[in-house]
């Protein structure tokens, strides 16, 4: 049970991949339209084929949460997490399927996240935070103690939700925000403190 196919080919694909390797886990193919050809001694094997190797588990590694949330409909091999050895994370958390813990992450006691999520490189989530389904925290992001993410919300690199604050979702949080009061569903907030500028109509 220790080979995963990766659906994405791109660049954050790219990263999952070393992951998974880093894991000692054996990636047999990349499915994605755009390439073909090797990746790190792995077969880039263009459209995705769901009759490939059934017992692999699947990673959908696609940055873009809805694109995710599409791709991840369509997978029918079952699901596992990426979960970079250098992560540290609580014993006291938990968290679903279809996961990206990447590079240097680190997950607090209570902590509960969903399913394929990213938490990107050196995310860091604090004590009693719930995270839902198809959410993206980018690189250095720190989400403080009992903080709350909506689904498929991304938050940009390096910002800071302060304690118990709500982000809803489908929201996005621009890079290097701090996040001082509750943020709607849909809203794209940026600054210091975190305003509002415009709202989205992802689905
Ligand atoms: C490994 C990886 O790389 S993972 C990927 C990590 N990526 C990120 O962290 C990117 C995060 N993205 C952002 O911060 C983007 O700027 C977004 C999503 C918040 C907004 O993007 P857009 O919708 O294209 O907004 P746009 O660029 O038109 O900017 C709108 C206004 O907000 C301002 N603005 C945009 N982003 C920010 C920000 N992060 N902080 C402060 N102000 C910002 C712009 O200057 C502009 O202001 P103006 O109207 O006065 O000129």
């Amino acid at each position: 049970m220790n080979k995963v196919i990766i659906q994405g080919g791109g660049e954050h694909a790219r990263v999952v991949l070393d992951c998974l390797q880093a894991q000692g886990l054996q990636v047999v193919a990349l499915f994605d339209p755009k390439y073909t050809g090797d990746l790190w001694g792995v077969p880039q094997r263009g459209a995705y084929d769901p009759a490939f190797m059934p017992e692999a588990r699947a990673i959908v590694a696609i940055g873009n949460n809805a694109v995710r949330k599409r791709v991840v409909s369509i997978t029918q091999h079952e699901y596992t997490n990426a979960v970079h050895p250098s992560a540290i994370i609580s014993s006291r958390s938990s968290w679903g399927t279809g996961n990206m813990i990447l590079h240097g992450v680190i997950i607090q006691a209570q902590a509960h996240m969903g399913n394929h999520c990213i938490l990107n490189t050196g995310v860091r989530v604090d004590h009693d935070c719930i995270i839902s389904d198809y959410v993206h925290i980018a690189p250095g992001t720190v989400l403080c103690g009992t903080v709350t993410v909506g689904e498929g919300t991304f938050i940009g690199a390096g910002a800071v939700v302060i304690p118990g604050r709500k982000v809803g979702a489908w929201a996005t949080v621009g890079a290097g925000a701090v996040v001082t009061r509750d943020i709607p569903d849909y809203a794209v907030a940026v600054g210091n403190p975190a305003r509002i500028i415009k709202y989205t109509n992802i689905s």
